[in-house]
């Protein structure tokens, strides 16, 4: 009995064993060269600490069924790794490690760990791979730039001060403005009894407030089609989000039409920034209180030097980018959870009548509208759109009192597992603005919540973010009741950041 069946199944393993071969040799190959490695690697250059692979982890959890060679390769998924990061940290642990061929990626999310690489005094921000692909359109811009970077801390010394509070009052007006695109839209849509789609409206109206208040130029978004900008940003982020992640010697079986089509979109983008820069060149006479002024004119007080030009196309874009797709994400998730719990929303509608009157929101209004902040909190904490950062060590060390971290050694921070530490409670999944109160905050350690990063290379556009969020949040619940399909189900696009795809609002005016 046992001679035919092994005569039979003995070829079938030959010949999985030639394609598992065959498999391995063609990962390799692929993976020699440096630059198409997959996972994420952390840069090096002169002056930057040397990158290396981490010695042994033996007793870091890994996925089960790592496989000889592969190791954890056939546990990735490329269109939502982030997600698939929290499914396996819920499993593994406040801290595990992906092991892709020989490059090896440990994800940290307990609020030990990270308070630990948070800790400027043996670690710094690293440019971990995506940030790396980022590079080739934003190259030294103030979010891709390395740390050793001259410019990256004059760009940082001379753009900080557009992120102050009177610069923030300067922007206040721009963001009316831009909001004022969105309800007359919306207003169209309430009265044609037509469906918002909350995610693309958010990023209309994410990038028209970054272009109008960082640089004066109007995209426009809500008037006819869509600005070419956002399509090719957005294709720009999915293509190094996938690129990140997915296998190369799969994306070249795939052929190089998303390569191309990338180039063509970067070459838009850059088309676009360029313009926003001539626009103003055009007009020298006109100074405005904005990020471009202070790109064009402003010197840094430490070293007495200027932005230079190609620097200040890298700074637009990765303003153009930054001040975006996350704020875009932070607001759209955040209607989904307004539409999910019609409490919470009245609660922050009487806050809203209360502090403003009925009139348009003033400057000095936004801060007073304690739970709608607490609202945007608390959406960053179960769904930050920047969802996390990568870490390196300056020096030899050991992580957690047990794992061993020579010199460069890197990790990546996993936000919205953080975000659900055991610190926040017995509920982490439930959406409680009320952790935001002050009383609570004080109550858990300050790192459980990181959703703009940490140290000098935190979100520069933090405030910028926050006003946006809260003042867009106060005009749409004034505005408009609105209500979402209770059928649908939260659907979460990772292109780098994080956003609810298909996600529909109906309104209807107040
Ligand atoms: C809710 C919205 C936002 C979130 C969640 C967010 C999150 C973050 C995070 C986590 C980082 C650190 C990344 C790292 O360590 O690698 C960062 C950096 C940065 N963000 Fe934001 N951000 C938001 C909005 C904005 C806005 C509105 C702007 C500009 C107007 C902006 C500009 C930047 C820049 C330029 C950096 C790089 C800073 C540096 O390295 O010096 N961000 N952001």
């Amino acid at each position: 009995m046992n001679g035919p069946r092994g005569s039979r199944t003995r070829p079938r393993r030959a010949s999985l064993v030639n394609l598992a071969v065959l498999g391995v040799v063609l990962v390799h190959t692929v993976l020699m060269s440096a630059d198409k490695c997959p996972y994420p690697k952390s840069a090096t250059r002169a002056g930057e600490i040397t990158a290396v692979q981490p010695q042994v982890f033996e007793s870091i959890p890994s996925p089960a069924w790592r496989l000889p060679l592969l190791g954890d390769l056939l546990t990735v998924d490329s269109e939502k790794p982030i997600q698939k990061e929290m499914a396996l940290a819920s499993k593994l642990g406040p801290i595990f490690e992906w092991k892709i061929v020989n490059n090896r990626v440990t994800v940290v999310s307990g609020v030990d760990l990270v308070a630990e690489v948070n800790n400027e005094a043996l670690w710094a921000k690293s440019v971990g791979l995506p940030i790396l692909k980022l590079r080739k359109v934003a190259e030294d811009g103030l979010f891709t730039a390395f740390n050793s970077e001259p410019n990256w801390r004059k760009a940082h010394n001379i753009l900080s001060e557009g992120f102050s509070r009177s610069a923030l009052r300067n922007y206040h007006p721009s963001m009316l403005r831009a909001l004022g695109g969105l309800t007359d839209s919306w207003d169209r849509v309430a009265d044609a009894g037509e469906t918002i789609d909350a995610s693309s409206d958010a990023n209309k109206l994410a990038l028209d407030v970054i272009g109008l208040a960082g640089f004066g130029y109007d995209f426009a978004s809500f008037i006819g089609e869509e600005h070419p900008f956002v399509g090719a940003m957005s294709r720009v982020l999915a293509h190094v989000n996938s690129t990140s992640n997915d296998i190369p010697f799969l994306r070249k079986l795939r052929g190089n039409g998303a390569d191309l089509q990338n180039e063509k979109d970067i070459a838009l983008l850059r088309t676009v920034v360029d313009n926003v820069i001539a626009e103003r060149q055009s007009k020298p006479g006109e100074h405005q209180d904005d990020l471009l002024d202070l790109m064009l004119h402003s010197a840094d007080a430490e070293t007495g030097e200027k932005l230079d030009p190609v620097n200040i196309r890298n700074q637009v874009f990765t303003f153009l980018v930054a001040g975006n797709e996350t704020t875009a994400g932070t607001l759209a998730f955040a209607l989904y959870f307004l539409s999910r719990h019609p409490d919470v929303a009245d609660t922050a509608r009487a806050e809203v009548a209360d502090v403003t009157a009925g009139e348009t929101p003033a400057f000095e209004d936004v801060a007073r509208m304690r739970y709608l902040r607490r609202v945007v909190d608390e959406t960053l904490r179960l769904w930050p759109s920047a969802p996390g950062y990568f870490r390196k060590v300056r020096t030899d060390t050991t992580l957690g009192g047990r794992y061993d971290m020579p010199k460069g050694s890197w990790v990546f921070v996993l936000l919205p597992q953080l975000h659900r530490d055991p610190v926040w409670g017995e509920d982490p999944e439930s959406f409680d603005p009320d952790r935001f109160k002050p009383e609570n905050v004080k109550k858990r350690p300050a790192h459980a919540y990181r959703p703009f990063g940490t140290g000098p290379r935190a979100c520069i556009g933090r405030q910028f973010a926050l006003h946006e969020a809260v003042l867009a949040l106060a005009i749409i619940l004034q505005r408009y009741n609105f209500q979402s399909d209770p059928e649908y189900k939260l659907d979460i696009r990772e292109t780098l950041s994080l956003k609810p795809v298909g996600f529909e609002l109906s309104l209807q005016r107040r």
